[in-house]
């Protein structure tokens, strides 16, 4: 049995390279699409918030001394293609995608509307959320909570490279530990910057709680829906 009925998961963009130096490897994308097929097999309603980071990483040369809205600019619409990958990929595993855009594009993907996004739910389709907020200056993981907190997600779920919150970035510090669970005022006085404080602090006033794991491990989507212990819970 599932744990949450609707969920909103956040696919770190960077994640979808795979083991190449950017871009989308087909092998990843793939087996993402398997796990998220097998929680929808449970009845689970799932919306995706994608990120950028693999694809805006390959040009961020060219965006050095870059306005910093025309480069967001640029990270949005980075989205939009993993979000059209992402809604093919699902659709030849035979989920039905829908890709919605917070930027107007509509001869590419339709725009968000927030009952056409609630009715796709509803009908048992994957809606993909792409180009983020719509506005520079955020970032894809503050998508999520917005999106998630819109949509009436039980939950925000977010897949990332570390497979959970430690108390200090594991990447630079191999003494960090991890918190099997932590309140958002604990995530945010520590400074822990698993995500984003934007993020955090939406998340925290609609009472909508974070589950951070390991994009890299198999099955863990899976477990987490069950309601299992995997990964770190961030709750009120
Ligand atoms: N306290 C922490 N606990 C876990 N991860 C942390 C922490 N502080 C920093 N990080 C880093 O945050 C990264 C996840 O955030 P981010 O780069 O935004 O991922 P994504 O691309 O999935 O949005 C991890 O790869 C990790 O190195
Ligand atoms: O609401 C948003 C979401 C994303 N971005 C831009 O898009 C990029 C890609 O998103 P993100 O870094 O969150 O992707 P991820 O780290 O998950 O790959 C960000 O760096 C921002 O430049 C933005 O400006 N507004």
């Amino acid at each position: 049995m599932p744990a949450y009925k609707r969920i909103l998961l956040k696919l770190s963009g960077e994640a979808l390279m795979g083991d190449d130096a950017f871009g989308i490897n087909r092998a990843t994308i793939v087996r993402m699409v398997e796990e998220i097929a097998d929680v929808t097999r449970m009845g689970v309603e799932v919306a995706v918030v994608i990120g950028g980071g693999n694809i805006f990483r390959g040009v961020a040369g060219g965006s050095v001394g870059m306005d910093r809205a025309t480069a967001d600019y640029m990270g949005m619409l980075a989205t939009v293609m993993n979000a059209l990958a992402l809604g093919d990929t699902m659709d030849k595993a035979g989920l039905i995608a829908r890709v919605m855009s917070a930027i107007g594009i509509e001869r590419v993907v339709e725009p968000y509307v927030r009952p056409k996004a609630l009715q796709y739910l509803e009908e048992g389709k994957v809606v993909i959320f792409a180009a983020g907020t719509g506005n520079p200056f955020f970032t894809t993981d503050t998508a999520a909570a917005l999106r998630g907190a819109e949509i009436g997600a039980e939950i925000v779920l977010k897949a990332t490279k570390v497979d959970g919150v430690y108390t200090a970035d594991p990447k630079k510090d191999p003494y960090a530990t991890r918190y099997g669970s932590i309140t958002f005022d604990e995530a945010m006085g520590k400074n822990l910057e698993v995500m984003d404080a934007t993020a955090f602090a939406l998340c925290r006033d609609q009472k909508l709680p974070i589950k951070v794991f390991s994009i890299f491990k198999h099955g863990a989507l899976k477990r987490v829906v069950q309601g299992e212990d995997e990964g770190t819970l961030v709750h009120v």
